[in-house]
């Protein structure tokens, strides 16, 4: 009997029998993986697996050789431009490297994403923006500073507030702790988790930080053999054997000993 109780909420991203290749070298073989809404996934996979390939052929950077990409029910190879600029006003990206313009205030960095989009006058942007950057948890007092005044802890913070400015459903996060001290990467943590509950995200993150994949994800997806070769819960996917993830989760599961 059909269950008419049960809510199916469509994937927020769907990738079907992916495959991608740079001249004779295939990267992805046949890789599948959904995301649900309100998960934080973690994506991990040794250097070159390519994990920063799928994610930009997520954003629709990149075309796959072969298969489909589906985000929020749109099929990429079929969207047109005003398609992929409704998707792209649905997702935010926290980008590793180069996250602010240095010659942008701090303000007009997280304002920039909504004076692109034109809709808005700019007094109500600028305080979309402070609220934005209070919610990263940086004050109104540093608005006017620029990105070298400020630590590599607070850059993380304001790029967070430019990927959210556009209050997206969907987060991107490119290795989010690299670079960060113990203490300043446990309080961006925190924070990501704090607003993944507030704004109802989807998140899709690339770390290798163990300590953040295990505190924040709802599950590991393990790119390996050119395809994923687990998808579950951070617990089940240490369990499960196969050399790269026996190798990365190998510290983990000895601290796990160590405390039982
Ligand atoms: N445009 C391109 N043309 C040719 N080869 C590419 C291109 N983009 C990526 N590659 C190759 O594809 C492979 C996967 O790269 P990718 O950056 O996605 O891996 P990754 O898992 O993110 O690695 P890392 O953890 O080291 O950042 C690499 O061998 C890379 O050199």
């Amino acid at each position: 009997m059909a269950d008419t109780n049960s809510t199916h909420a469509q994937p927020v991203i769907q990738i079907e029998k992916l495959w991608t290749q740079f001249g004779e070298t295939v990267i992805h073989q046949d890789l599948d993986l959904t995301v649900e809404p309100g998960e934080i996934v973690g994506l991990v996979g040794g250097s070159g697996s390519g994990k920063t390939t799928l994610v930009r052929q997520i954003l629709g950077l990149n075309r796959p050789t072969r298969g489909k990409v589906t985000v929020f029910g749109t099929d990429l190879s079929k969207a047109n431009v005003n398609q992929m600029m409704a998707l792209q006003n649905r997702w935010g990206m926290l980008f590793q490297m180069g996250a602010l313009f240095s010659a942008l205030t701090v303000i007009d960095n997280v304002a920039l994403p909504m004076r692109e989009l034109r809709a808005l006058p700019d007094y109500l942007i600028k305080d979309a923006a402070l609220l934005k950057l209070q919610l990263a948890g940086i004050g109104p007092e540093h608005a006017l500073k620029m990105p070298s005044d400020l630590s590599g802890g607070m850059i993380k913070r304001v790029a967070l507030a430019r990927a959210l400015s556009l209050e997206p459903e969907l987060l991107f996060l490119d290795e989010p702790t690299a670079g960060l001290d113990p203490a300043s990467s446990a309080a961006f943590v925190q924070l990501i988790l704090s607003l993944h509950k507030d704004m109802r995200l989807t998140v899709v993150m690339i770390t290798h930080d163990l300590e953040s994949l295990l505190s924040m994800c709802t599950k590991i997806a393990v790119l390996a053999d050119k395809h994923v070769i687990a998808y579950d819960t951070p617990e089940n996917v240490m369990k499960v054997k196969h050399p790269f993830i026996e190798k990365f989760f190998l510290s983990a599961r000895e601290e796990q000993h160590t405390v039982g």
